[in-house]
């Protein structure tokens, strides 16, 4: 590097006198040529402070030394040669020990043979403040840095659990500004309207999802409560309001305009709704099942009055009791068609278990679990039975004073016991038959058209065959409901079941009547056995009732006031007087035909000492004495 030229030459004096001031100066002095990045020239403080010889100085770049970029230094440059002085404490430079030492630097500038160049004075802070200084600054800094870093992450996490909670929630949300734009939108809102949430933003939404009521009249603006919120700063809610998507269907929503406010001024709203057709949907299907509901309980209420009637009425269930071949086959006949679904007719006399049957095959059948339904149709006016097999609308008829469920109805899934079938009149035949094969019907006064699924067991004791032959029951019927038929026999055809039955009923009924173990003599069995039974089973049931009942002591006294007559077979005249002779005759008589019912046999079980209840000596006597021959 070239000497200053003002080192040598003619003026040395001066020029020493000046050089020796600016040589030892206090101040670190330098001369920097900025374009070359060096120093020109230097004074001895300025070794001191930088640390560095002399010529060291004068070699190495500035930058290196002033530990700046040269943009910085360029700057820093270019601001001293504008203003004529530029100053900054922010130069570290790297001291010849390796240290770094903070300087302040004014600088101006000088043009020396037309270059230019800057005088800088340097000042040092000294070590250790430097030091101290540094390590307050970074103190604070590190600090600073901290909080906000904590703070930089908690509004981080904030917004970022905000965004995901409202990119998430199922809720559709929304904001509008002041002028009903929006400005933000939710990915569940923009996927129920059909719109991409940037195609929304912006927007003015009412007219994008709002704008038609659920009747398809316009929608104004002016009347949204959505934007209402935004006029009248208070929260508007809407809960019987569509939305319509982009397609230009709609869904059924609820929903809440919430006013945002800052500093007492209104500048939105946030907007939540949900889309609520499935809620919709639960509801009606919930009003549904409750009408259903309604109508079963109708029906249970109905079927409960029924049997509550049905068991004031008569019936315990019993067993059918009997060991005789036509019970026998009864039984077997019920195991048979029981579990099918076919229909049943028995026929039989009044009172000899027809409806025991029917019970049993119900009993016997996969309806079990459904009710068995009984209609005495002899008891029905005729009027009313087409209400009483259908049901009826309340004012259907004078009397119909609220809906009536009719026996098919009640009778649903089970079976319907039809007592007396041949009294149906003709009229209604041809209504049952429509049951019978299509499962349809009609309320009275209705039109609807209702379907039962239910099984039928008719009873008769009538010969329907010649009903049908008379035109008073419909054939067709007859087959429909003869598909399978059961006789059920009178007690006469089933004697030897009497004992069986009448000892069933002395427990039954004594239990009912708190009066056990009563028995019956074996005479009095006999002469059970031997009676003729007009009223059949019931009949029985009767007499046995009585029995139990004017009988004193465990002994029955079995009061059969015309039992000698049905054995007679002729009618008794109570109040006539015979002769000695007609009463030997009538005995004799008495005697034969007690012989005839036990086919000859005298004594022993079934004998006729039995049946007439007296000792066998006594019959012997008696068969001798009066010449009877057995
Ligand atoms: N085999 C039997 N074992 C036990 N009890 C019987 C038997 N048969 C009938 N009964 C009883 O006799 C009574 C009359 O029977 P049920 O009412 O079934 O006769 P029914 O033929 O239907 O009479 P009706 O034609 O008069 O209605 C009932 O109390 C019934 O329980």
């Amino acid at each position: 590097m070239d000497e200053l030229d003002y080192i040598s030459g003619g003026t040395q004096l001066v020029y020493s006198a000046r050089h020796m001031a600016f040589e030892h100066c206090s101040e670190a002095i330098v001369v920097l040529n900025p374009q070359a990045d060096r120093f020109e020239d230097l004074n001895v403080a300025a070794s001191h402070l930088l640390g560095y010889t002399r010529l060291e100085l004068l070699t190495l770049p500035a930058t290196e030394i002033l530990g700046h970029p040269l943009p910085d230094l360029v700057a820093f440059t270019q601001s001293a040669m504008e203003h004529g002085s530029a100053w900054s404490d922010r130069f570290t430079c790297r001291r010849g020990d390796g240290e770094y030492l903070q300087v302040e630097v004014s600088a101006i500038p000088i043009a020396f043979k037309g270059r230019p160049l800057l005088v800088l004075t340097l000042r040092g802070h000294r070590r250790e403040r430097f030091h101290q200084d540094n390590a307050q600054t970074e103190q604070a800094m590190r600090g600073g840095l901290i909080e906000w870093r904590d703070v930089f992450k908690l509004f981080q996490e904030n917004e970022r659990g905000n965004q995901l909670l409202l990119s998430a929630v199922g809720d559709g949300i929304y904001s509008i500004d002041s002028q009903g734009l929006a400005t933000f939108v939710n990915p569940a809102a923009a996927r129920m309207f059909g719109w991409s949430v940037e195609e929304m933003l912006g927007k003015n939404v009412h007219l994008m999802h709002h704008h038609s009521h659920t009747d398809g009249r316009p929608y104004s603006v002016e009347d949204c409560p959505i934007y209402q919120a935004v006029r009248d700063g208070r929260v508007h809610e809407g809960r019987q309001e569509v939305f319509w998507r982009r397609d230009g269907s709609a869904f059924p929503v609820e929903f809440t305009s919430t006013p945002v406010i800052v500093d007492d001024g209104i500048i939105g709203a946030v907007v939540v709704f949900r889309d609520i057709t499935e809620r919709r949907n639960t509801e009606l299907q919930l009003q549904k099942a409750l009408a259903e509901l309604r109508a079963l309980k109708e029906r249970l209420e109905e079927q409960n009055a029924y049997l509550q009637e049905e068991i004031s009425t008569e019936h315990q269930y019993r067993d059918i009791v009997g060991r005789s071949a036509p019970i026998m086959k009864i039984i077997h006949q019920i195991d048979v068609v029981g579990p099918t679904d076919a229909n049943v007719l028995i026929h039989g006399e009044s009172g000899t278990g027809k409806e025991l049957i029917a019970r049993a095959i119900h009993q016997a059948s996969q309806r079990r679990d459904h009710p068995l339904i009984r209609v005495n149709c002899a008891a029905v006016p005729a009027e009313l039975f087409e209400s009483e097999f259908f049901g009826h609308l309340r004012g259907a008829f004078t009397g119909a004073v609220r809906d009536r469920i009719g026996r098919f109805e009640l009778a649903d899934g089970g079976t319907l016991f039809l007592d007396e079938i041949g009294e149906i009149p003709l009229e209604l035949q041809s209504k049952l038959l429509r049951v019978l094969q299509e499962g349809q019907f009609e309320r009275v006064g209705e039109e609807r058209t209702r379907s039962v699924n239910v099984r039928i067991i008719a009873a008769t004791n009538r010969d329907l065959r010649a009903e049908v032959a008379a035109r008073r029951f419909r054939e067709d019927l007859f087959f429909r409901l003869n598909v399978f038929p059961i006789h059920s026999p009178s007690l006469r055809e089933r004697r030897s079941d009497i004992p069986l039955l009448a000892v069933h009923f002395i427990e039954q009924i004594g239990a009912r009547l708190k009066l056990p173990g009563r028995r019956l003599s074996k005479g009095d069995m006999a002469r059970l056995q031997g009676y003729d039974w007009p009223g059949n089973i019931r009949e029985l049931q009767n007499v046995i009732e009585r029995a139990l009942i004017t009988s004193r002591g465990k002994e029955l006294n079995i009061d059969l006031p015309v039992i000698g007559a049905q054995v007679h077979q002729e009618p008794a005249e109570p109040r006539r007087i015979l002769t000695e002779a007609q009463l030997r005759e009538l005995e004799r008589d008495n005697l034969r035909a007690a012989l005839e019912a036990c086919g000859g046999k005298q004594f022993g079980k079934g004998g006729a000492a039995e049946l007439l209840g007296i000792k066998p000596t006594t019959l012997a006597s008696r068969l001798k004495k009066l010449s009877v021959v057995s």
